[in-house]
C-alpha cells in the first residue's frame, strides 16, 4: 500500500464521512524475556500489519455524549476500548465534543490479532484529527499504552520490533508477503496465558533489531505451547497449516498463520481449506494507512 508523500495532503483526505480502518497485526515471533514487578511480561516481538481488519465511522453529536452505535456482545460500555479511548482523549485535552462511533467488526475477539487494541488506536487517531486536537504521535502512544500493551504499535504505524511490554518500538522493513490466517472457534483471554505457571519467561534477549533477519521460522512464539495445552484444538489447526508452511500462533492466540512469498501460494492453501475450518488470506503491509494522521 503506497501512501502520499505529503502527510498534510494525506490528512486532508480524512473526513467525518470517511471509513477509518482498524487493521489486524500478526506477531511474527514473540519471545518472553522477563517479567516486571507489576506482573506484566517483558517481550521481544515482531509486529506486522495485514490488510484485514475492522472498519470504524464517526458522526458528530451535538449533546456531548460518547456513544457506541452497536455495542459488542458481552462487552459492557465501560469496558469497550473504543469508548475508553474516546473518553481518555477528551479527559486529557479538555475537549467536550460528542461522537457516535460505528464499528464494523471483522476481527475475532480473543484472536491474538489485536482487534480491540486496533479499534482503540483508530479512535485515538481519528478523533485527534476530527476534533482538531493534534496531539503528537508520541503523546498518543503514551495514552494508548494506558489502554493496553498492543495499542502503541497501531499508533506508531510501522511494522516494528517491539520490546518492553510492547511500547518500545523500532521500525523495521519487511519483505512483501501474504498470509493465511486460520480462526479456531475459541476466544483466548490474554491474561490466562501470561499467568500460566508453565510459561517460559527466560528466552535470551535478541541484542538489537539489527540482529533480526526475518524469514518464516525465525524465533518462536513462547505463548504457543501454553495456549495449545489449555486449548488442544489449536494443535489441529497448527498441524493442518504446517503441511503448507511454517505455521505459528499470533499473540496469545487463538489465530494461527503461515507466511507465503506470493498471493498465489497463499490462495492455493485457502482453496483446500477443510469444511468447517475458518480462514482467510491477507497481504502484509509496509505501513498502517492512518500513519500520516498523526504528526511526529
Ligand atoms: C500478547 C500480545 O498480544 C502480543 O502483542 C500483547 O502482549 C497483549 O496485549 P494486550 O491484549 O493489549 O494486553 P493488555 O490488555 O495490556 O493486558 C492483558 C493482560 O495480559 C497480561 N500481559 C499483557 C502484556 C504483557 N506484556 N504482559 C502481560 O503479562 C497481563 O496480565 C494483562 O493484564
Ligand atoms: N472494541 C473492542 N473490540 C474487541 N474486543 C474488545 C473491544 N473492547 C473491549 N474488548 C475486550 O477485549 C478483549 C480482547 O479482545 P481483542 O479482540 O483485542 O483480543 P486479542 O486480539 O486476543 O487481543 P491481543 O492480541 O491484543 O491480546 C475482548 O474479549 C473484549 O472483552
Amino acid at each position: 500500500m503506497s501512501l502520499p508523500a505529503d502527510p498534510a495532503a494525506h490528512r486532508a483526505g480524512w473526513h467525518w464521512d470517511s471509513v477509518y480502518p482498524a487493521l489486524a497485526k500478526l506477531n511474527l515471533f514473540l519471545h518472553v524475556v522477563g517479567r516486571r514487578n507489576d506482573g506484566y511480561h517483558l517481550l521481544q516481538t515482531l509486529f506486522r500489519f495485514i490488510d484485514h481488519g475492522d472498519s470504524l465511522r464517526f458522526s458528530p453529536r451535538r449533546d456531548g455524549k460518547l456513544h457506541l452505535v452497536k455495542p459488542l456482545p458481552g462487552v459492557p460500555p465501560e469496558a469497550d476500548l473504543c469508548l475508553r479511548a474516546a473518553r481518555l482523549l477528551r479527559d486529557v485535552s479538555g475537549c467536550r465534543k460528542g461522537v457516535d462511533i460505528h464499528v464494523e467488526k471483522r476481527l475475532p475477539m480473543g484472536g491474538g490479532l489485536g482487534g480491540g487494541s486496533s479499534d482503540a488506536a483508530t479512535v485515538l487517531l481519528a478523533l485527534n484529527h476530527l476534533w482538531r486536537l493534534y496531539l503528537p504521535r508520541q503523546r498518543l502512544q503514551a495514552l494508548g499504552l494506558s489502554l493496553g500493551a498492543d495499542v502503541p504499535v497501531f499508533l506508531f504505524g510501522r511494522n516494528a520490533f517491539a520490546e518492553g511490554v510492547g511500547e518500545i518500538l523500532h521500525g523495521i522493513d519487511l519483505p512483501p508477503a501474504w498470509y493465511v490466517v486460520l480462526e479456531p472457534p475459541i476466544s483466548i483471554p490474554t491474561a490466562d496465558i501470561f499467568s500460566a505457571p508453565e510459561l517460559r519467561r527466560n528466552t535470551p534477549p535478541i541484542p538489537s533489531s539489527r540482529n533480526i533477519s526475518w524469514s518464516p521460522g525465525f524465533g518462536r512464539n513462547d505463548l504457543e505451547p501454553v495456549a495449545v495445552r489449555h486449548f488442544p484444538v489449536l494443535a489441529e489447526y497448527l498441524a493442518w497449516l504446517s503441511h503448507f508452511g511454517a505455521a505459528r500462533m499470533t499473540g496469545s492466540g487463538a489465530c494461527i498463520f503461515a507466511e507465503f512469498p506470493t498471493h498465489e501460494a497463499a490462495q492455493a492453501v485457502i482453496d483446500v481449506l477443510p469444511t468447517g475450518m475458518r480462514g482467510w488470506l491477507a497481504e502484509g503491509l509496509t505501513a498502517h494507512p492512518l500513519r500520516t494522521l498523526a504528526t511526529d
